[in-house]
């Protein structure tokens, strides 16, 4: 079977449906089409099948530590073709179950049964003919439906496929999720307005299917939507399946013209099977044990209605968990099994045992850097604020420190505002890394999952594209401050200025990237990333004196980018500079010792055995430092799931 007849369908409804293929198709395209056949996978048909499968996790602290069932010995089998909905209670499993049969439980539980494609134990060529599509959709904002698809294209397709092949498939993949009149709108976000929910979930959708998948899996498609919008993904799920995939999908209360779509239902209470059969023998089978579905009633909503736990007081409780072990009870003695035959599937022969990259290093890179490009320069508002910000703080410096003289008083003020400075740079750079990055880590993470890059391509991109915007905003500020306050006023030492600040810049991007890779979402990383810096100020030089840290907390003023930066830009400013009148200045404290040129202000800081160039060679010592930290956090810290094949049997 080809390409374009796998991807082909007719939906319910689909003849109403703006047309996907008319809007990008030219008739030349039908030719290219065929041609496309002999370099596009195949669609294999593909069966899943799970046995008794029960997953445990253990609660509770150590000595009291107990397992909990999540999964209690569930079985089912689904064939290409048909739509299963997996249906239940809010924390029944639903989301267990799937990540189970798709081979994304986290490490850690206690997975146990048998689950069979085409009636073997999974391998790695699983991953290769599967799609997981989580419940979140994390997809770059400032891309457009189209780009995102291209990217994902790019980066998933075999690299020896032609650019008009993976064009096609891009069309193909827009036109099955109904995405063509949306195609060239943003993805867009809470700050820039972009697709519908509805549109945003069928891209998350299509960015999975770009490999073309024989067997998909989706938690909770629907979630967060209006009534319409969850309609028009289930559309589309259902034109999937009945292109020949098999789907799987979890979902929360589905309306009853979206229950109808399901060929077949699971549900689920408590980790219990109440049901596993056809959708459209639900309602006859629940009548068989009591529950009859009234006329005109959908009936999905009548099933959560006994199969969920009441918790409204003890007798209910009881009841309610009754009735849900009778139920599964009831469907272990008189269940369906799934009689459907397997005789209809493919040999995953051809599939290979081995799940990896489709593309080289170069190719990666290209593609990256393009897409970290594109959503680094469609940024305004935050290049905007930072921009302005630099002028503001910019021209407040300036009117403060404008009356810096070369008096005692005058040193003081000086140091104070070049650690100002620093500190300005380091914060400034670190939260723009903060309120990027973290979002950016559950898409890659995602992406990392598909096999679509390696992590070194992508750091690098990321850092290459950010450089820009650290560049100018960096440029502007120290344009604005350095002639307005009186610093150094040899040219060659503005310029060494603006490479230490520069470096500086770099060095907080890389540490707001160590910190964001090692935690496990943003709000930890803008709880812990300021605190790191506010200790590594503390050890910056100004603050105290590297002679009076206590021997064992020495080492900390290595590690700080502030004291390298300090070093330098302190170094830089009086490093044979004079002359300081030992007039204390006007309202100025009385001062022991007076200080007459920059070589005795360098010596009280403890800086007097440095260059500048040191600085700067520790600056960039920080940066390789803390940029190798965040890319071995981001390679090391990926999500870590229980293994494809031999389940660990209980014992
Ligand atoms: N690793 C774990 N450790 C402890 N409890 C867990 C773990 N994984 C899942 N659970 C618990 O198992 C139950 C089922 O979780 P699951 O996410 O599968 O439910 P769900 O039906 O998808 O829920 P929802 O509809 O709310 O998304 C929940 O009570 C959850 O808290």
């Amino acid at each position: 079977m080809g390409f374009v007849s796998t991807r082909s369908f007719k939906t319910k409804g689909a003849d109403e449906r703006p047309q996907g293929p008319s809007v990008f198709r030219s008739p030349e395209d039908d030719h290219l089409a065929v041609d496309l056949t002999t370099q596009m996978k195949k669609l294999v048909k593909v069966a899943i099948e799970w046995q008794e499968v029960t997953y445990t996790v253990p609660v509770g602290k150590r000595k009291h530590r107990k397992q909990r069932v999540i999964l209690d010995a569930s079985s089912g089998r689904v064939t290409p073709g048909h739509l299963l909905a997996v249906m239940g209670p809010t924390g029944c499993g639903k989301t267990s179950l799937i990540s189970a049969l798709a081979g994304r439980l986290p490490a850690g539980g206690h997975l146990d049964g048998d689950i069979l494609v085409n009636g073997q134990p999974r391998t790695k060529s699983f991953r290769n003919v599967s799609a997981f599509v989580m419940q979140d959709d994390v997809l770059f904002h400032n891309l457009t439906v189209w780009e995102t698809f291209m990217v994902a294209a790019q980066l998933r397709l075999p690299q020896s496929m032609s650019k008009q092949a993976k064009l096609m498939v891009v069309r193909d993949v827009i036109a099955e999720l109904g995405l063509a009149k949306c195609a060239n709108t943003y993805i867009g976000n809470a700050m820039v307005r972009g697709v519908s929910g509805g549109e945003r979930k069928r891209a998350n959708i299509g960015v999975e299917m770009m490999s073309n998948p024989s067997l998909i899996f989706l938690d909770e498609p629907t979630s967060g939507l209006d009534a319409f919008q969850a309609q028009n993904v289930m559309e589309a799920l259902w034109s999937l399946a009945h292109a020949g995939r098999t789907v799987i999908s979890t979902i929360h209360q589905p309306r009853s013209s979206i229950y109808s779509m399901f060929d077949l239902l699971y549900m689920l209470s408590e980790g219990k099977t109440m049901y596993f059969g056809p959708a459209a023998e639900a309602t006859a089978y629940f009548a068989r044990w009591g529950f009859v579905c009234p006329p005109q009633y959908n009936p999905a909503d009548f099933f959560m209605d006994f199969v969920s736990m009441d918790y409204r007081t003890p007798e209910a409780e009881t009841d309610s968990r009754e009735r849900i072990e009778l139920l599964a009870h009831a469907y272990r003695v008189a269940g369906w099994r799934g009689e459907e035959s397997l005789d209809n599937i493919d040999s995953l022969a051809g599939i290979p045992e081995t799940f990896s990259f489709q593309t080289n290093w170069l190719h990666q890179a290209r593609v990256l850097l393009w897409r970290a490009w594109m959503q680094a320069s469609r940024d305004k508002i935050p290049l905007a604020i930072g921009i302005v910000q630099m002028i503001v703080i910019g021209c407040v410096l300036a009117a403060i420190y404008s009356g810096m003289d070369y008096t005692q008083k005058g040193i003081n003020d000086r140091l104070g505002i070049l650690f100002f400075i620093a500190i300005f740079t380091a914060f400034g750079n670190l939260m723009a890394m903060l309120n990027t990055f973290p979002t950016e880590k559950a898409i890659v993470n995602r992406e990392r999952a598909a096999k679509s890059y390696r992590v070194s391509p992508y750091y690098l991109t990321k850092l290459l594209a950010e450089s820009p915007a650290r560049l100018v905003q960096t440029i502007l500020f120290v344009c604005i401050v350095y002639w307005a306050v009186g610093l150094n006023p040899s040219a060659s030492r503005f310029f060494i200025f603006i490479c230490v600040l520069v470096l500086e810049a770099f060095a907080a991007q890389a540490l707001g990237i160590a910190v964001s890779a090692a935690v496990k979402n943003d709000k930890m990383a803008l709880a812990i990333a300021p605190a790191v810096t506010v200790c590594l100020i503390l050890f910056g030089g100004f603050y105290i004196n590297s002679a009076s840290i206590p021997r064992w907390l020495f080492w900390i003023q290595y590690v700080s980018f502030l004291y390298w930066a300090f070093i330098a830009l302190a170094t830089n400013e009086f490093r044979g500079a004079c002359c300081w009148s030992c007039d204390a200045g006007p309202n100025a404290p009385s001062q022991g010792g007076c200080l007459h040129n920059g070589d005795q202000i360098l010596n009280r800081l403890s800086f007097g055995g440095y260059r500048t160039w040191e600085g700067v060679l520790g600056l960039v010592g920080m940066i390789l430092l803390y940029n190798c930290i965040g890319y071995l956090n981001l390679r090391f810290t990926k999500p870590r799931y229980q293994p494809l094949h031999a389940l660990k049997k209980r014992q």
